[in-house]
């Protein structure tokens, strides 16, 4: 696992985006996961004004998206469907051919949960998972003490969660859905490169956990110790329990500039 600590959630942005403009160079058609939240934004800002300036053609991208609420009517603004439409498709230039997602509105949930691992092993998986942490370490919607070999499935959300979510719903936890679809941790594992961002002294001791402490279902953000290419961007005040800062600082100093994220 690579920790790169950087000064804010902008240059958090930068740096991501850029690894994302490569693997586009690489891989004009690559497979872009996507996480909802506050915090990837500057990361597709600053893709976009990437798109927008020449820098990468993302024209042929591709999109997916890593969870979903389940029973938010289609079409509702603050389902992840929405947001990624509006966050990352439109403003990459891509049309809704391009996206996938699990369907929250669908009869069949268990089926829609299967189908959407079948979609993402047809595309031909997924080639970069951006991922942030909830305050409790979870990713997606996997909540503590999900199995770490999960596959896409319905999830109960915590208290804490719709707690920390109901700003989205006009600060009103009674319109947060308890239950959502999300990629498994076994299916998330199975994206190439797994790039976390976590900003703000919220997330400190949520990454510290990921990062120093043991795999454990109870902290999900640390099945990620078992990835052959995870990377963790965090900002100085999510960085700020982490015990080895300083060889992570050190370590990202000394790093070829050809070597990317
Ligand atoms: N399902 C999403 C997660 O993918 C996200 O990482 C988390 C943190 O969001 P934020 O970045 O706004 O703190 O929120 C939700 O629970």
């Amino acid at each position: 696992m690579e920790v790169v600590i950087v000064p804010d959630a902008a240059a958090g942005g930068e740096l991501i985006a850029e690894a994302m403009a490569a693997l586009l160079r690489r891989k004009p058609d690559a497979l872009l996961g996507v996480a909802t939240g506050s915090t990837p934004v500057p990361i597709y800002d600053a893709l976009a004004a990437k798109v927008r300036s020449g820098a990468v053609d993302a024209s042929r991208a591709r999109v997916c998206q890593l969870d979903e609420y389940v029973g938010l009517p289609g079409g509702h603004p603050e389902s992840y469907r929405s947001v990624v439409l509006r966050q990352v498709v439109e403003p990459l230039g891509l049309s809704t051919e391009s996206f996938m997602g699990p369907d929250g509105t669908a009869e069949d949930l268990l089926g829609a949960c299967a189908a959407y691992d079948r979609a993402l092993a047809a595309a031909g998986g997924v080639d970069i998972q951006l991922l942030g942490i909830g305050t409790d370490g979870h990713i997606g919607f996997n909540e503590p003490c999900s199995s770490l070999a999960s596959r896409t499935r319905i999830k109960t959300l915590t208290e804490q969660t719709r707690v920390d979510n109901a700003r989205f719903f006009d600060g009103d936890i009674d319109q947060v859905p308890h239950h959502v679809i999300t990629q498994g941790i076994g299916t998330i594992l199975e994206a190439r490169h797994l790039v976390l961002l976590a900003t703000g002294e919220g997330k400190a001791e949520a990454v510290a956990q990921t990062v120093e402490g043991p795999v454990a279902a109870v902290v999900p953000a640390s099945a990620l110790q078992l990835h052959p290419h995870a990377t963790v961007v965090v900002d100085e005040a999510a960085a700020s329990k982490l015990k080895l800062a300083p060889y992570f600082r050190a370590t990202y100093a000394a790093k070829p500039s050809w070597q990317g994220l």
